[in-house]
């Protein structure tokens, strides 16, 4: 979280510039990016600007405290910014730069209402988020969790003919519920391991991005019956809200797996664990849940065939480092009153 005000100070703001980034040159990595962006043009603009100095989240009374004033905030993915928090920034804010590509943090309503921009982080993080949907999709199809515990705490026996056997891509259907750039590079990758077919389902059909992939168009129904692995990429909207449930799980194959990297609420988890240990669905690979932290006792963990992973799609260095220096120049560029490089449309 960095909250920034206009100032006319730049000497003062230069010295307390270099000690941050110092600081956090030793500490973190991933925030040089955003430093080193928000120094070259912060001179310029002459803004002071708070970091909240931890990995966990800011508490909420503090962020309500220090966000008084400002004009710029820019945030991530654990702070809801709502009515709450504008009222308390007050009508200075007029631009909001959130670290992720999700926004279903934002009350974007009330945003546009108080005439505030919005930067978000797209495309820099589909690489990585593909890349990570793909080791799930693996890691559950091919059981691969289950199968370390076994080796790791003495299950590992004789070579045995059906033993942690699972299921595999090629000559496979998968479905894609929402086709973004993150499910066209999905499938990108996939085609490799021979996939038959791509189906997608959306809102409406998306035929320049499906055409990338031969995707074809088919309704929510027809994906459940046909999918052998049915990999969630849509965004987190009212219409979204908890869409796979038991309509859906009880549509699909029992030999299916079901993977979700984009949001938890999308997914009816009592109705996904039903799916799950009645066999209705064959294995559920999840890097995203409601809520995060899931806690140690949900009955989601109790299970072999549904592996859980803390939300790290785009957990790699090089998608963290961009992301936080797009974030920084969407922020600045809108203090600026300038285009931001990614801005929501509100
Ligand atoms: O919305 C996002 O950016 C992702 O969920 C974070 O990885």
């Amino acid at each position: 979280i960095i909250f920034l005000n206009k100032t006319k100070k730049p000497q003062k703001l230069l010295m307390k510039l270099f000690s941050l980034i110092v600081i956090h040159s030793q500490r973190q990595l991933l925030w040089i990016h955003t430093f080193l962006s928000l120094c070259s043009s912060l001179f310029f603009l002459r803004v002071q600007f708070e970091l909240w100095d931890s990995d966990d989240p800011i508490p909420r009374q503090e962020l309500l405290k220090k966000v008084k004033g400002c004009d710029g905030l820019l945030c991530v993915l654990t702070e809801k910014i709502d009515a709450e928090v504008l009222n308390a920034a007050g009508p200075n804010l007029k631009v909001l730069s959130t670290m992720s590509v999700g926004f279903d943090h934002l009350s974007l309503g009330e945003l546009k209402k108080r005439g505030i921009r919005v930067g978000y982080t797209p495309e820099v993080l589909t690489d990585a988020v593909a890349e990570l949907t793909i080791a799930l999709l693996l890691a559950t199809s091919r059981r691969l969790i289950e199968a370390t515990h076994e080796a790791k705490t003495g299950g590992w026996g004789t070579w045995r003919t059906l033993w942690l056997c699972g299921y595999e891509l090629a000559d496979s259907t998968v479905g894609i519920f929402g086709l973004g750039r993150i499910g066209v590079a999905i499938a990108e990758r996939l085609k490799p391991f021979k996939v038959k077919k791509f189906i997608y389902t959306d809102v409406a059909p998306r035929p320049e991005l499906a055409a990338a992939i031969q995707a074809e168009y088919v309704s929510m129904d027809e994906l459940a019956r046909q999918s052998d692995f049915l990999a969630v990429c849509c965004a987190l909207t009212p219409e979204t809200q908890g869409i796979c449930n038991k309509n859906l799980f009880s549509k699909m194959k029992n030999t299916s797996i079901f993977i979700n990297t984009s949001r938890g609420g999308v997914v009816n988890q009592e109705d996904l664990y039903e799916a799950l240990s009645t066999g209705q669905i064959a294995g559920a690979g999840l890097d995203v849940t409601v809520p995060e932290p899931l806690p140690t006792n949900h009955p989601l963990f109790t299970l072999k065939n549904c592996v859980i992973l803390p939300h790290i799609a785009s957990a790699s260095y090089t998608t963290r480092n961009a992301m936080s220096a797009l974030a920084a120049n969407n922020l600045l560029a809108g203090l600026r009153g300038e285009p931001m490089p990614k801005e929501l449309q509100l």
